[in-house]
């Protein structure tokens, strides 16, 4: 018996036979557990996607063995019952994430919950391929077919034969210095260095030195002569990561090199000429920056000759899904391997609002990569959900219980996907049985 078989202790004749008939050859095949067969343990073998189950004479054994057994969590229930309030079911409900019709039975209603549950169950054992292979297109390091993505190219291309300064906004992940990378390398100046700071890490004291070099004996400590980066980047390009997390002083001295081309290193009177192009970034929105301060109006002008916006992750579409299979497939080719994703956990991405962006997703598959055997699953995936959440925002107020916290999190989290138990779980990165264990807990205490 394959572990993708229904397991049938259906006693309503008419119901089983429309239910064996609506499978009757197809994939995955019904069991009938014949009476007086134990399904308990039949049920407990594991062996099962899915079980059907009508329960009227559930025995407190019975009820018991099904409750201990963490095999329950293994297969999706389906359990049918007269209706009369029964406290063995009410704690079976509480134990397994299944669902429970009661009479009369409306079989179109069953038999589509079947095909459901079969619809999520078989796509997730007989989609995940081997992913060796991406399918994305790329432009210079950049990977993505999406519309923004190919609007971007189009934008580098035009950009790449001119000499002008750059200003490439987005958030925080999208691959900015990938597009400033990508941008050198089109242009005329591929052979010449490029080379990237973060001003925002910059020590003040050391900044004029970083950006412009010194000579020796410049300051204590300045054993010999250091090349700035204008000077290593010179007939190649400079790109300027962060540049709004640059103190304003500084910024007043790039825009003297920008706008005049000559600079001079610390301890030297010697003048020399820039000759690197600049690409700068930044992830916040320039006019935000400008009435926040972060950023000097003419220093912008300069920078922004050609302003470049790096769209987010989320707005890319099936680029997510084809960046996820992209970074496994690379991943498995260095590590020879063979390693799948379910649908499942495709689905999962697909969900996420990817506040890192394009690092969070490679970061998401290269740590779902080392947990997953063979297959990735959702429970793989550890995303930033923390991010998005109130915690995050600074809406709980320092000081609440840790207990009290938890309890919200997980209220709002079966809210926000229906009373979805089983998935409420996934994303809270706890079992669905200790979602069960904490649920009973809080809801005793509210009653
Ligand atoms: N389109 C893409 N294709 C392939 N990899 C990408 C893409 N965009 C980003 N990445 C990868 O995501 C990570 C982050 O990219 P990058 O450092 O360029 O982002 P950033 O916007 O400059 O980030 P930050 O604002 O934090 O400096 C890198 O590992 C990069 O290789």
């Amino acid at each position: 018996m394959g572990s993708t078989s229904i397991l049938l202790r259906v006693l309503d004749k008419s119901l089983m036979n429309q239910i064996l008939k609506a499978h009757q050859g197809s994939e995955p095949s019904c069991y009938a557990c014949p009476e007086p067969r134990d399904w308990v343990e039949e049920l407990l073998t594991g062996e099962y996607a899915l079980a059907v189950v009508e329960l009227d004479d559930l025995s407190t054994e019975q009820c018991q063995r099904l409750c201990d057994a963490p095999a329950l969590l293994q297969t999706e229930c389906i359990f049918l019952s007269q209706g009369k309030p029964n406290p063995l079911i009410d704690q079976l409900m509480m134990k397994s994430a299944g669902f429970h019709f009661r009479r009369p039975f409306h079989v179109e209603d069953i038999l589509e919950c079947i095909q459901d549950a079969l619809r999520e169950l078989v796509a997730d054992r007989h989609s995940p391929q081997e992913v060796l292979s991406s399918e994305l297109d790329q432009f210079g390091l950049l990977v993505g077919s999406s519309k923004p993505m190919r609007r971007l190219y189009r934008l580098i291309r035009k950009l790449s034969g001119v000499d002008t300064n750059v200003l490439v906004i987005g958030e925080s992940g999208v691959g900015k210095e990938l597009v400033a990378n990508t941008l050198h390398l089109a242009s005329p100046r591929s052979q010449k260095p490029f080379v990237a700071i973060n001003c925002g890490a910059l020590s003040p004291e050391l900044i004029d030195s970083e950006l412009f070099g010194h000579v020796k004996g410049a300051f204590t400590g300045a054993h010999k002569d250091h090349m700035g980066v204008f000077e290593q980047a010179a007939g190649g390009t400079l790109f300027l990561d962060e540049v709004t997390e640059m103190p304003l002083e500084h910024q007043v001295k790039l825009l003297r090199v920008l706008e005049s081309g000559e600079f001079r290193a610390v301890g030297s009177h010697r003048v020399r000429f820039a000759k690197a192009r600049i690409i700068a970034a930044t992830n916040r929105e320039p006019v935000q920056a400008l009435a926040e301060n972060c950023l000097r109006e003419d220093l912008y002008f300069r920078l922004a000759e050609f302003p470049v916006h790096v769209p987010p992750l989320r707005e890319r579409g099936s680029d997510i899904v084809g960046l996820a299979r992209h970074f496994l497939a690379y991943r498995n080719a260095r590590e020879s391997q063979h390693k799948s994703i379910a649908q499942s956990a495709l689905d999962k991405l697909v969900r996420h609002s990817w506040p890192g962006n394009v690092r969070e997703l490679k970061h998401a598959i290269e740590r779902a990569f080392l947990l997953a055997d063979g297959c990735i699953e959702a429970r793989h995936l550890v995303l930033e959900e923390q991010l998005d959440s109130p915690l995050a925002s600074g809406a709980v107020p320092g000081g609440m219980a840790l207990e009290d916290i938890e309890r919200m999190a997980i209220f709002k989290t079966l809210e926000e996907n229906g009373g979805n138990k089983k998935m409420a779980a996934e994303l809270l990165g706890i079992s669905v049985k200790t979602l069960y264990n904490k649920l009973e807990k809080y809801q005793k205490e509210t009653d």
